[in-house]
């Protein structure tokens, strides 16, 4: 493998603050910031929600907190349902979510797509699933609900193996109905890992079963509860051992740290026992948001500090980016200021910021995204252009790339994107024009975003990773012959496996020897490039999500 080296290191977009201003428009303020309509943050974290109905309400609720009930997605009779303020809400939504998500319902994303935690549908959804009405949500039971599904869906595993180990025997444990065991669940979490007084929670989890259920699946909650608070407070609780052959030993690792076992085998062969361990205590802890202030509107990154301020987020600046923004708590209170949705800025993470200084976008310059939507790179690399060149954004997927053309009008860069639906292997085979840099950020396996998709751990299956690699060579295959001979074609994933990365670049090396590998040094911080001249964005050494980029020169 080649690695051409530069004679002058880049300073990665910081150079840009040079001519930006002088190229956009004047500064705005920011407007009235309360609007409904708010953007979907999920969408630009690569998440979409899917609705589908869940088969059948678990059972009839009890009869003193319901009157006749219809099931359906516009039931007219909902509203005739009685109002229960016994039951905490953020419990019972919680509950309900954390069953759809499993069921295929949805996606763990930490914001629906109305930019709050439960927005109207989900509140119809929750009455006609439990049968009764819960009072409305307020901020802090959004962030209750945010924090218990979250967590709730990581520490699975544990979990269910907390709650199999005090159930009589496995058959109770395996045909317990769904509502029953996301109610255990969340019991369990609340006890064992967010360490809330505990009989406060037997108390709340026992009256949620009881209404929603039925006074018997209140007392097996109980029952089960209880034990769990004795052997928490003699410090017993069950742990299986890290003994054995390999096998034996990933199992155990697998219900410790709550992953499944093929991706604990595979990062304890690629990193090692320690590092898979401190790569899976990361990927449990809550994770951190990073917010891109959006140039292109004229509003900076002092702008969004400044409202970020107004607002009481704590916040602190990225090291690494000019214009993003780390938060650690209040996405909440930043869809609701409208931040997002009126287009003054993006959720981005950094990691995938770092791609974009790699791709080191130039006024004038023809750039294509590849695999584009929801456009979070898009975005990005068209504020760079300051309205002179172009991105063509190409995507799959048609409802994902809606969402790219319509964040851009609000974005205010549409006049430099051009958004084409179509499969890029098919797009490269009837297209002969040629870019300057073609940039192929490739469906993979998210292996390195696990601490903000809560439930993809659980998603992915090992056969995954080959279909992946697949389509992933394939895809490169195609992106290469449009780029310029002279052009650049970048090569980036939000994984952190060595076969979706490396391995996919050696190998696309081999079949293409009219490309060279050009060193990511000087385009971002040195700590973030590889001997071998690649991005490298390590969760665990760089506190980020997980990422990795090639930059690869054609030469002829
Ligand atoms: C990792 S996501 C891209 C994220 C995007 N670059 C961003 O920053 O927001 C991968 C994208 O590849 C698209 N994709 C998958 N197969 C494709 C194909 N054959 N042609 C074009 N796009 C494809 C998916 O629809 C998905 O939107």
């Amino acid at each position: 493998m080649k690695v051409q080296q530069h004679p002058h290191p880049r300073n990665y977009l910081a150079n840009r603050s040079k001519i930006e201003f002088s190229m956009l428009p004047q500064a705005l303020s920011v407007p009235v910031l309360n609007s409904s309509q708010l953007l979907s943050a999920s969408a630009l974290i690569g998440t979409t929600t899917k609705r589908v109905m869940l088969a059948k309400k678990t059972r009839q609720s009890n009869s003193a907190t319901t009157s006749t009930r219809k099931t359906g997605p516009f039931n007219p009779t909902s509203k005739t349902q009685k109002l229960n303020v016994e039951v905490s809400p953020h419990r019972a939504v919680s509950a309900v979510r954390l069953m759809r998500i499993e069921l295929g319902g949805a996606f763990a994303d930490l914001l629906n797509e109305q930019g709050k935690g439960s927005g109207d549908n989900e509140m119809r959804y929750v009455e006609r699933t439990l049968g009764f009405r819960t009072r409305d949500l307020d901020d802090r039971d959004l962030r209750l609900v945010t924090d218990i599904v979250g967590g709730t869906i990581r520490w699975r595993r544990y979990l269910d193996h907390l709650i199999l180990s005090l159930c009589h025997d496995e058959d109770t444990f395996r045909g317990m109905e769904p509502l029953l065991l996301q109610i255990l669940r969340i019991g369990f979490y609340e006890i064992v890992k967010l360490e809330m007084p505990p009989y406060a929670v037997v108390d709340e989890n026992v009256r949620l079963a009881k209404v929603a259920l039925r006074p018997g699946a209140g007392n097996l909650v109980n029952g089960i509860l209880r034990k769990l608070v004795l052997l928490k407070e003699s410090n017993t609780l069950p742990s299986p051992k890290v003994e054995g052959d390999d096998r034996q030993q990933a199992r155990a690792l697998a219900t410790i740290y709550s992953h499944p076992v093929w991706m604990v085998r595979r990062w304890i062969k690629f990193l090692g026992h320690e590092e898979a361990i401190r790569l899976m205590i990361w990927n449990n802890r809550d994770p951190t948001f990073n917010l891109r202030a959006n140039i292109s509107k004229g509003f900076r990154r002092a702008d969004l500090i400044e409202q970020l301020e107004k607002l009481k987020v704590p916040h602190d600046i990225s090291p690494h980016l000019d214009d993003f923004v780390r938060i650690k708590t209040g996405m909440q209170i930043v869809i609701q200021a409208g931040l997002l949705k009126d287009g003054f800025c993006s959720v981005q993470d950094e990691s995938a910021g770092l791609v974009v200084s790699i791709v080191d976008p130039q006024p004038g310059e023809s750039i294509l995204d590849c695999c584009a939507a929801p456009g979070g790179k898009t975005l990005f690399l068209a504020s760079c252009l300051y309205g002179k060149g172009m991105v063509t954004a190409v995507d799959i997927n048609k409802g994902r790339l809606r969402i790219l053309k319509e964040t851009a009008k609000k974005h205010q860069v549409q006049n430099v994107v051009t958004a084409v639906h179509a499969d890029l292997r098919t797009f490269a085979e009837n297209n002969h024009v040629m870019y300057d840099k073609v940039l192929l950020d490739a469906p993979c396996s998210g292996l390195g975003v696990l601490s903000k998709r809560a439930d993809l751990r659980w998603n992915r299956r090992l056969e995954d990773m080959e279909q992946l690699k697949a389509l992933q060579d394939e895809l490169l295959d195609s992106a290469s012959v449009l780029v310029k001979p002279g052009g650049l074609l970048i090569y980036s994933t939000c994984s952190i496996d060595l076969e979706e990365n490396e391995q996919r670049v050696a190998s696309f090396l081999l079949r293409h020897p009219e490309f060279v590998v050009d060193t990511a040094d000087g385009y971002v911080p040195h700590e973030f490039v590889a001997e071998n001249g690649f991005y490298h964005c390590n969760p665990v050494k760089h506190s980020l999500d997980g990422a990795f980029a090639a930059r690869l020169i054609r030469s002829y």
